[in-house]
C-alpha cells in the first residue's frame, strides 16, 4: 500500500465500518437477511445522499480500499491467508463496497485486485456446511427450497452489484482465479492478468453447477460455446495464454507491477473523461449486450435523450478540435 493513501469521504455516505462489526460472526440466515435490507438501506441513502452530513468510510474486514489517484478507487480483496476466498462477510461487503461507489461522484473508475500469492480462491469452502445447513432443517422441501432460491439470489446480488456500479470495473488478476472469482470477474469490464495466473470454473469439482454469473456472463464474453462448455463440465484450469486466446482477459502481464502500472494508466485515461459519456457508454454496453440490436438502439435512442444535453459535449468537443493539445477538457463530478 505504499504512496497510497486509505480513502475516506467525509460528504454525504455511510459509516460502513459500523455495518461490519455489527454483522461480523452472523449465520447464512443473517446474511440473506442482511442483504435484502442493504439494497432498501441503500436506497434511503441514495434520495437523502445530497443534503446528508453523514460520513462515507470506506472500510471493510475483507476489503482494502485505496485512492490511488484522481477519481480512482482500488479495491482489493484481503483475505491473502485465505487465498481470498469469498466467506460471508467478504459475500456482503462486496455488496456493499459496489453500491457505495456507485454513488460516490468522486469515483469514476475502479481498479479491482486481490492481496496475496493468488487473486482469489473461490468461495470460502469452511461455510459450506453453514451454507447448506437449510437441508438439516425441520422445513419441508418447498419450504428449503424457497430459503435456497432466496439465498442464491443474495449471493447473485454480490457480483450484480458489480455489473450494475455504473463507473468501470478492471479486474487485475494474478495467480488462481477459481469458482467464485470467475464469477466476479466475469461482472467486470476489462480483464487483465499475469503470465502466472489460472482460472477454473471449479463448482463441479465441490459438487454444484455455477450459479452467481459465470454461466450467465462468461460465454458471452468468449464467444466460445464449445470452449464455455469444456471449462465449466471439467472444471479443469485454463492459463492465462488459453484466457487471453479466447478473450476472457484482454492483455498479459510478466509482473503484477506492470498489470498494475498499466491497469492505473488505463483508469487515469478513463477517469480524465466525461462521466457522463463513461457511464452511459458502460450501461448502454451492458443493456445492448442482453438485448436485440433494434432494442439496443431504442434504449439508447431514449438514453441520448438527455445524455447528448450535457455539457460535456461541448468541453469535449472544444478541446478534440484544438490541435495543439493544449486544452485538457475538465468534466464535473456526477
Ligand atoms: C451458492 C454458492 C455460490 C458460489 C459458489 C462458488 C463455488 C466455488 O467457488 S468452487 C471453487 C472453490 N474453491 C476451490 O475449490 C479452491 C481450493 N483451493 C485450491 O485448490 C488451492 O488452495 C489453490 C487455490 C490452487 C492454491 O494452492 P496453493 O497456492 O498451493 O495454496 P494452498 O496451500 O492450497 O492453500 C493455502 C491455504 O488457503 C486455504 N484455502 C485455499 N482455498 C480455500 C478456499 N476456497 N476456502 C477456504 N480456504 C482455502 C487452504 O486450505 C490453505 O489453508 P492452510 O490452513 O494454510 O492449510
Amino acid at each position: 500500500m505504499a504512496g497510497r493513501e486509505r480513502f475516506q469521504m467525509t460528504k454525504g455516505g455511510y459509516i460502513l465500518s459500523l455495518n461490519a462489526e455489527r454483522m461480523s460472526g452472523c449465520s447464512w440466515d443473517c446474511l440473506k437477511r442482511s442483504l435484502s435490507t442493504s439494497a432498501a438501506a441503500q436506497d434511503k441513502h441514495s434520495k437523502s445522499s445530497s443534503s446528508s452530513s453523514s460520513q462515507r468510510t470506506y472500510t471493510f474486514k475483507t476489503l482494502n480500499v485505496a485512492k490511488p489517484d484522481f477519481g480512482i478507487l482500488q479495491v482489493e480483496l484481503n483475505r491473502p491467508d485465505r487465498l481470498n476466498a469469498i466467506n460471508k462477510d467478504a459475500w456482503r461487503e462486496i455488496r456493499e463496497c459496489f453500491e457505495v461507489i456507485a454513488l460516490d461522484s468522486d469515483c469514476r473508475v475502479v481498479i479491482l485486485g486481490g492481496l496475496g500469492k493468488h487473486f482469489c480462491a473461490g468461495i470460502d469452502l469452511s461455510d459450506i456446511a453453514d451454507l447448506t445447513s437449510i437441508i438439516g432443517t425441520d422445513s419441508d422441501p418447498a419450504r428449503k427450497g424457497f430459503q435456497f432460491r432466496s439465498l442464491v439470489r443474495s449471493l447473485q446480488a454480490t457480483f450484480n452489484a458489480i455489473e450494475e456500479c455504473p463507473k468501470p470495473v478492471i479486474a487485475a488478476i494474478h495467480g488462481g482465479c477459481i469458482g467464485a472469482g470467475v464469477d466476479m470477474t466475469s461482472a467486470c469490464d476489462i480483464r487483465y492478468c499475469t503470465h502466472d495466473a489460472f482460472f477454473s470454473i471449479k463448482e463441479v469439482d465441490i459438487g454444484m453447477a455455477a450459479d452467481v454469473g459465470t454461466l450467465q456472463r462468461f460465454p458471452k464474453i468468449v464467444g466460445n460455446d464449445s470452449l464455455v462448455r469444456e471449462f465449466a463440465l471439467t472444471g479443469r484450469n485454463f492459463s492465462a495464454s488459453e484466457a487471453s486466446k479466447i478473450g476472457f482477459v484482454s492483455r498479459t502481464f510478466d509482473s503484477r507491477a506492470s498489470m498494475m502500472s498499466l491497469a492505473l494508466d488505463v483508469a487515469k485515461k478513463i477517469a480524465s473523461k466525461s462521466p457522463v459519456a463513461i457511464q452511459s457508454t458502460k450501461i448502454n454496453l451492458n443493456y445492448s449486450r442482453d438485448h436485440s440490436v433494434h432494442e439496443g438502439l431504442q434504449n439508447q435512442i431514449n438514453w441520448q435523450g438527455f445524455a447528448l444535453q450535457t455539457e460535456d459535449l461541448m468541453t469535449a468537443a472544444m478541446a478534440s478540435a484544438d490541435r495543439s493539445g493544449n486544452t485538457i477538457p475538465k468534466f464535473k463530478d456526477i
